[in-house]
């Protein structure tokens, strides 16, 4: 006889929620009522502690003006700093090896424009076919500017299925005329988790840089970038990080590589002290704020230290570990509720394989998003059959986890999500 597998229920949703450490910070969040909000892996909620430090640093433009960079209770000037000392746990790096600067994009631009040194054979960058596409377009825009052809030089490792990649043929692909990997940390429809440290540890041996994209893990996952001698990574601050919409993003420069002139020099570029000499030599930073470029954006820094402040108190291993009990969950009760309707959990299902979301897969899954909407359920859709679902250790409930597959369940059964276009909304 096969083990009886317990049938999960409300209670057991209930009874997780009763002795959830994280349930105590649904009130840190303004939690939109009689709405389950499951999209936190593309845009965070807004804590009241990020509401915070907004008033407090237009407080600070309204009472201190100009002497609002060096004074008050969060001098401008230092300020990416301080934030990037703040999420320097977040990646495993160094206080001085992170800086809250620039959009994800820019800092890819930034930094693939200081360490992509194509010289002789050694000319390809190394991506892969799944990863997102700005940091494609991105790649291909930097390998036109040295002059080189992206259809030649810009190499995309491809996934055996259309979901995951083997770090095998990543390894594979490491040859003599790659000059630079830049690759997901987990893959933005799959929420594969690569083996970071082992991919690292590869291309070091092979003298290639890697770097990483660290967007749909930084926040969820903890990360050692700095002991695995990752050479740079990137990430975004307004999903996992509840940053907010276009909040400033996030750069890691491991100190191996201090020093070195940034690829896009700006006046921020320079070491503190020497900035207002207004020299035309830059005397560069040693750190990582060396790849800031202007005036950090004040404003947009602030709900990020708001935001980081709960982190800090959380802890990053806790919150891994309520991430991967609820995506468990939802999982669990997708297998056991939802069998017959046509879905399928399409990302990996080890824990130390997923990241913070879960892919899951319905030939209508952009009309099934649109009646989880008007059942004021909030997910995402992405190519080609993927309903995104991110249950966020900070503000998800395990009962609600427990409502979204009920409502999964109606919406399949009763055909509601038939009397919508199946069209994608512009923004999805
Ligand atoms: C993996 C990944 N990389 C890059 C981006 C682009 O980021 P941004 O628009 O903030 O530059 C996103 C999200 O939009 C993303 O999910
Ligand atoms: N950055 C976004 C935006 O500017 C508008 C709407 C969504 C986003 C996202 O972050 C999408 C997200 N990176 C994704 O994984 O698809």
């Amino acid at each position: 006889m096969g083990e009886e597998k317990n049938v999960l229920t409300r209670e057991h949703a209930k009874a997780h929620d009763a002795t959830d450490a994280f349930a105590r910070y649904r009130e840190e969040f303004y939690l939109q009522p009689e709405v389950i909000y499951l999209d936190g892996n593309s845009l965070g909620l807004m804590s009241k502690r990020a509401e915070l430090k907004v008033a407090e640093l237009m407080d600070s433009w309204k009472t201190l003006a100009i002497e609002g960079w060096t004074k008050g209770k969060y001098p401008w000037f230092f300020l990416s700093e301080k934030l990037g000392a703040m999420c320097a746990p977040l990646v495993g790096a160094l206080e001085d090896e992170v800086i809250v600067s620039g959009s994800t994009t820019s800092n890819i631009h930034q930094l693939i424009a200081t360490f992509y040194k194509p010289e002789g054979k050694r000319t390809k960058i190394l991506a892969d076919e799944l990863t997102f596409p700005s940091d494609i377009y991105a790649l291909q825009s930097q390998i036109k500017l040295r002059g080189y052809n992206p259809d030649e030089e810009l190499l995309r490792v491809k996934s055996r299925d259309g979901k995951f990649l083997a770090e095998e043929d990543i390894i594979v692909a490491m040859t003599d005329e790659v000059a630079l990997i830049f690759l997901p940390t987990v893959l933005y429809r799959s929420g594969q988790l690569l083996d970071i440290k082992r991919l690292t540890a590869e291309a070091n041996a092979r003298g290639i840089c890697i770097g990483f994209d660290a967007c749909h893990s930084i926040g969820a996952i903890p990360h050692h970038f700095s002991e695995w001698g990752v050479d740079f990574g990137v990430w975004c601050n307004y999903k996992y990080l509840n940053g907010g919409p276009g909040s400033v993003a996030g750069l890691y420069v491991n100190k191996k590589h201090f020093g070195i002139y940034p690829g896009l020099a700006g006046w921020y570029s320079s070491k503190k002290d020497k900035q207002f000499d207004m020299e035309h030599t830059l005397d560069v930073e040693l750190s990582a704020g060396a790849f800031q470029i202007g005036t950090p954006h004040v404003l947009s820094l602030a709900p990020i230290l708001g935001s980081f402040e709960l982190f800090a108190e959380a802890g990053i291993e806790q919150i891994r570990q309520k991430s991967l009990k609820i995506t468990q969950f939802l999982s669990d009760l997708v297998e056991q509720e939802l069998e017959g309707l046509g879905f399928s959990i399409g990302n990996p299902q080890e824990d130390d394989r997923r990241g913070g979301h879960i892919c899951l897969e319905h030939e209508e899954a952009i009309r099934i998003c649109k009646a989880l909407i008007e059942n004021r359920i909030i997910p995402d859709n992405r190519p080609p059959n993927i309903i995104r679902l991110a249950p966020v250790a900070f503000y998800t409930s395990y009962e609600e986890i427990w409502d979204t597959v009920q409502v999964l369940k109606t919406i399949v059964k009763e055909k509601q999500y038939e009397k919508y276009s199946k069209e994608r909304n512009v923004v999805s």
